[in-house]
């Protein structure tokens, strides 16, 4: 490391509270470089840092320093600096989590946790919040006040938030909102059949979530296409442990798959997806019934039905695991639970691929898989893409497919070009809501 950048704060971490996993990177603010203009992206990436099962303990502690990161070590051994998938079981939420993290870069790394100038954290509900913001007391219990409307996020990102300002207090703690890039959605789409006057006073409304994905890849796939971000029409599917699909059109979220919170829409590792409203009515025989005495309802909590939506459905519900790769295989070797979790999830895909494509009048550029299971599933790719092709999408190439992590580079396509001008493409984008904290933050003049 040169002298220079030891001194310098330029550093930007960058933190992302899922449901049940923490992903961190470390990147190095290019700004102070001279000159600038030589570097693509405003931030080079340093490290990778992930903590995976926090819900389902023991957890798993990925870390990666990048062999180029310009970094004073303590140690010339790999090993004790690159870990993989270790088990730690003091690991019990995302504050031990990061506490973790900090712990291994500072020891195995030696990297001078005073360069980090500014900590980036993805907090899924901002309500009306549509800029990043730096966390004071306001900003902070804001989020704090929306947290009953993102359970498994909001809490979570608040304890990171909070052993960030106690334990690297010369560091910015920055929100940044999954909610953001969804504040174009029309109001007819954002609002619901119900009182309006109740809505307005209670934010109950259509909010939309995995913003900072679908920012990233709506760049991405820009880039790919070599045109302006503001002329593409997508029909993207983030597919991740909480999964949503989004309409773009004209560069900007038109519809989503989420809702007032991160459950509606699609199904999840945990979370039921949409359901009609009234099962939570019919779920216990103890609840009372409209057509008889409603008086007689006991031991009716709305707040426990809630849970169980979001934190005992989905896949884990379905099949007893989270692991949608394990749900794949078995649905191959032709396990029957497993072909029914895997049908309904493809079924409620196409849900949203249909009408977006009619609410995007059928001028779609491209679909993107992405998030962990659009990524990495070829069977999911190939049972979606095979459903395409009548709304005109090109044929699913199943070399392309089965070669994906082959491919270098944030996008990738997956389908047989045929050069018609109005063909409608499929690719698959990494997406990486890090690295879009991180971009936005070095880009914004305000925070330097
Ligand atoms: N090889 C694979 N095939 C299918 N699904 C996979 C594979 N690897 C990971 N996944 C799925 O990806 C999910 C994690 O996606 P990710 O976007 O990283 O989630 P999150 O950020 O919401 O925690 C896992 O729960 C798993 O089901
Ligand atoms: C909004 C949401 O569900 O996020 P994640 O998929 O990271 O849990
Ligand atoms: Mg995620």
């Amino acid at each position: 490391m040169s002298e220079s950048n030891a001194s310098r704060n330029d550093l930007v971490l960058s933190v992302n509270a899922g449901s049940s996993s923490l992903k961190i990177s470390l990147y190095q603010a290019l700004k102070y470089e001279i000159p600038s203009s030589n570097h693509e992206e405003p931030v080079k990436l340093l490290l990778t840092s992930s903590i995976s099962n926090i819900s389902a303990p023991p957890a798993k502690f990925s870390f990666k320093l990048l062999s180029d990161a310009d970094t004073t070590t303590t140690s010339n051994n790999d090993n004790n600096k690159n870990v993989k998938d270790q088990l730690i079981d003091s690991i019990k939420d995302h504050a031990s989590a990061f506490a973790h993290f900090v712990h291994h870069l500072v020891n195995a790394t030696g990297i001078n946790q005073n360069r980090i100038a500014h900590i980036c954290h993805r907090v899924v509900h901002g309500g009306d919040y549509h800029e990043p913001i730096v966390i004071s007391d306001e900003t902070y219990h804001h989020i704090e006040n929306l947290s009953d409307l993102a359970p498994l996020h909001n809490g979570a990102a608040l304890a990171v938030i909070k052993s960030c300002i106690s334990d690297l207090p010369n560091a910015n703690s920055i929100a940044f909102f999954d909610t953001a890039f969804h504040r174009s959605i029309p109001s007819h789409i954002a609002s619901y059949a119900i009182d309006q006057t109740i809505a307005k006073k209670r934010g109950l409304k259509k909010y939309g979530f995995h913003g900072l994905s679908y920012a990233f890849i709506l760049r991405s796939v820009a880039k790919f296409f070599q045109r302006p971000a503001d002329s593409l029409n997508l029909i993207v599917l983030h597919l991740g442990s909480g999964a949503s699909a989004c309409a773009i059109r004209d560069g900007k979220s038109l519809d989503t798959s989420m809702g007032l919170t991160p459950l509606n829409g699609l199904p999840g590792a945990t979370r039921s997806g949409a359901i009609d409203p009234s099962l939570i009515f019919h779920y216990t025989n103890k609840a009372g019934r409209i057509t008889h005495d409603p008086n007689m309802a006991i031991n009716l909590h709305v707040t426990q039905a809630e849970q169980i939506l979001n934190s005992k459905s989905g896949w884990k519900s379905l099949t007893g695991t989270t692991d949608f790769a394990v749900i794949s295989q078995r649905a191959l070797e032709g396990s029957e639970m497993y072909r029914t979790a895997f049908d309904l999830f493809v079924d409620r895909i196409l849900n949203y691929i249909g009408s977006y494509h009619l609410k995007l009048d059928a001028q779609v550029d491209a679909l993107v898989f992405s998030g962990g299971i659009g990524e990495k599933s070829r069977e999911l790719r190939k049972a979606v893409g095979q459903k395409l092709k009548c709304i005109g999408y090109n044929n699913l190439d199943d070399e392309k497919n089965t070669r994906v992590d082959d491919v270098e580079g944030s996008v990738v396509e997956i389908d047989v070009r045929t050069n018609n001008e109005s063909e409608k493409r499929i690719l698959v984008c990494r997406t990486d809501e890090q690295f879009e904290m991180a971009r936005q933050c070095a880009l914004e003049d305000k925070f330097w």
